[in-house]
């Protein structure tokens, strides 16, 4: 058996399109959405990253504002950025991209935002929101999983859902997205300290795998028919993605997430959602 693909470049390309439709919408209320990006230092993986954002918004009719600063930047000088891109109209919703330099206090620049300018969704007002069943902005790598299982129509309700990792931009809220009671799945999460990780994963039905550990899921863990999420990015020498899932799950798993191509373009596409549906937001809450 092959698996089928979870095809994140095709779903993300369908959501976009119909983001396309939404923003001229906007459009014809005098409401044009603006991303706003803040990148700090010179890391080419992270311009990259925030280079392909403004290349997505330019596709759907978002504007951009680029704000950039040196890695020597100090916590005053970001948070100075921070509440420009607050009081700035122009920018509807905008993302630090993560992670800052050392020595900054991440959470205080993430608490400086104004959550309903958060595109990410990891405001811990809008965390808080997810927590407590309102809407807000979700987190975009969890929400693209969630997006990706639904469009290929991979049962998640009652589904038995083993995440590996804990990280907070992605691991610990995707537990949260998928025991809501529109998705009804149940979720074991699983980090390093799980004491025997082969014997959860056997019991999975959808496998989320977001440890950053390259190929920490084989084969033989796998129960046959799974869907199997890569949401890891590591990179060999030669500077290839490698993700958390080996090649080899491809032989055993009903569905498996290509990687690169499966959740990278997914969490690309769910920032653009965030953006719109916060002007949608703001053009209703102004009538
Ligand atoms: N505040 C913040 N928000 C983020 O969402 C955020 C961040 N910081 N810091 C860095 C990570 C990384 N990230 C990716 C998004 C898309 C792809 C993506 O589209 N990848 C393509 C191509 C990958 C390649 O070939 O290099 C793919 O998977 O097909 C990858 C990685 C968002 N991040």
């Amino acid at each position: 058996m092959t698996a089928q693909i979870l095809d994140g470049k095709a779903t993300a390309a369908a959501i976009k399109s119909d983001l396309t439709v939404r923003v001229a919408a906007l459009k014809a209320q005098g409401i044009t959405p603006g991303l706003g990006t803040l990148l700090v230092g010179d890391d080419p993986g992270s311009r990259w990253y925030v280079n392909g954002k403004h290349r997505d918004c330019a596709q759907v009719g978002i504007g951009s504002i680029q704000r950039e600063l040196p890695d020597t930047a100090t916590q005053e000088e970001i948070e100075d950025v921070v509440r420009e891109l607050n009081a700035n109209p122009e920018c509807t919703g905008y993302i630090v991209q993560l992670p800052l330099p050392k020595g900054i206090d991440t959470n205080r620049v993430l608490e400086l935002m104004d959550p309903a300018k958060d595109a990410d969704g990891l405001h811990p007002m809008n965390l808080g929101r997810l927590v407590l069943n309102e809407t807000g902005p979700l987190p975009c790598t969890p929400q693209g999983v969630v997006q990706l299982l639904r469009h290929h129509d991979v049962e998640i309700n009652g589904a038995h859902v083993v995440v590996v990792g804990r990280g907070v931009t992605i691991g610990r809220s995707i537990p949260l997205l998928l025991t809501r009671k529109s998705e009804n799945a149940t979720v074991t999460q699983c980090h390093t300290g799980t004491r025997d990780l082969s014997a959860q994963l056997k019991q999975a039905d959808i496998i989320v795998a977001a440890a950053g550990v390259p190929h920490i899921i084989k084969p033989e863990d796998v129960k046959p028919g799974a869907a199997v999420l890569d949401v890891g990015v590591s990179r060999d020498e030669h500077g290839k993605i490698v993700g958390d899932v080996h090649p080899g799950v491809a032989e055993v798993a009903a569905w498996i997430s290509p990687n690169p191509g499966g959740v990278g373009p997914m969490t690309r596409a769910q920032l653009l959602v965030n953006v719109v549906e916060a002007a949608e937001r703001n053009a209703a809450d102004a009538v």
